[in-house]
């Protein structure tokens, strides 16, 4: 058989692929019309998560549109909560919520039933890989303990996660059993996502930048080291993608402590650093969603910058956090030409 070039894979293997392979964040999601059509079918955003034709096709949709070198599995980080019993909800134009957990709800979670309950995910990500172009990486994602665990203890999204913070400084034992027992739930969910057909996998930590020094370390680092070394205990060959949003200059050893093969960098993050950064591994990032929504020189100015400081050495071009649904299609058409080179 011929062989087929993966080229966020070959960038994940430490090569310089050129131009970059890119893909986006949130790449299947409101800015798009057909993905809009199909989510007014689904009922719930949790049925279009687990019904796999539903979660396939709009998968599928900004691959046909952009073919872009990575799909990302449609779903979410909070499948987690769910499966866990937390009572989650997508209330439209509120967020997600679910019933906030407190110290007896730490120590009365288990594990049972969450891979049985989240099989429509793993049926989802056997039938991409069977659909998706060869040449197309497919990436399996979940959300990191600290970024899931700060919606299980506020029950909704907030702008600082202060409540998750002070449950920690007042219940460290009850907090840290959380992130403990989200890191090994958390990793065996991976693992079962690449033996469904995983080429790689991604661990969004979207919230790690408003941790302290010391938190980060305990909160952020140690319980993404312990589900990578969970993972690659099992599947030695795994490829994992770390996103640890707003980290800022903590990065530097947060892909050395976590042992992730890739980082991922936020649009805050100076292009100088990153280049620091990128003599340790591969990096992905790192566009300002607002480019694209903004378009214009904004956007080619933004693509330009980072092609110039990054493009010669191991980079996943990608933005600094999910696309928005202001974001004109069209935009997204000139980003992925641009970093091409097509005309
Ligand atoms: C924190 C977080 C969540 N979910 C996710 C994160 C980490 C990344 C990040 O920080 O953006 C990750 C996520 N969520 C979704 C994906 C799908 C794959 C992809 O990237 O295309 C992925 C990888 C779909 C989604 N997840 C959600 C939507 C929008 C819901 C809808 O269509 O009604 C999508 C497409 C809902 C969601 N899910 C979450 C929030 C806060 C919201 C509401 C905000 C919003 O509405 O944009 C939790």
């Amino acid at each position: 058989m011929a062989e087929t070039r993966r080229k966020v894979l070959e960038v994940l293997d430490g090569k310089t692929v050129s131009p970059p392979p890119i893909w986006l964040m949130r790449q299947a999601g409101r800015y798009l019309p057909e993905y809009r059509a199909t989510r007014a079918v689904a009922g719930s955003f949790l049925d279009l998560c687990y019904t796999p034709d539903l979660a396939v096709e709009v998968t599928l949709q900004p691959i046909r549109r952009y073919a872009f070198d990575a799909a990302i599995l449609f779903s979410d980080i909070l499948v987690i909560p769910d499966a866990l019993k937390r009572n989650v909800r997508f209330e439209e134009g509120h967020g997600p919520k679910m019933d906030p957990i407190d110290v007896d709800g730490i120590r009365a979670l288990k594990a049972d039933g969450i891979s049985n309950y989240l099989k429509p995910v793993f049926e989802t990500v056997s039938r991409l890989r069977a659909e998706l172009p060869r040449e197309t990486t497919l990436l399996g994602f979940c959300g990191a303990p600290w970024t899931v665990a700060t919606y299980m203890i506020a029950g909704h999204g907030t702008p600082d996660q202060a409540p998750a913070r002070l449950f920690a400084y007042r219940n460290p034992e009850a907090f840290q059993r959380l992130l403990t027992f989200l890191a090994e739930v958390s990793a065996d969910y991976l693992v079962e996502q690449i033996d469904a057909g995983a080429d790689a996998v991604q661990i969004f930590d979207s919230w790690a930048g408003v941790l302290g020094e010391e938190e980060f370390e305990r909160f952020a680092v140690k319980p993404v080291a312990r589900m990578i070394a969970s993972v690659r205990a099992r599947r030695p060959q795994a490829k994992i993608i770390a996103f640890a949003k707003g980290a800022g200059l903590l990065l530097k050893q947060y892909r050395q402590k976590t042992g992730a093969d890739a980082i991922g960098l936020d649009w805050t993050v100076p292009l100088s650093f990153a280049v620091d950064l990128q003599k340790d591994g591969p990096v992905q990032g790192n566009l300002d969603p607002m480019r694209v929504v903004s378009g214009g020189a904004a956007l080619d100015q933004g693509i330009d910058r980072i092609l110039d400081a990054l493009g010669n050495g191991p980079l996943i071009f990608n933005l600094g956090h999910g696309i928005t649904p202001q974001a004109d299609p069209e935009n997204v058409s000139a980003l992925v030409s641009r970093v091409r080179g097509e005309p």
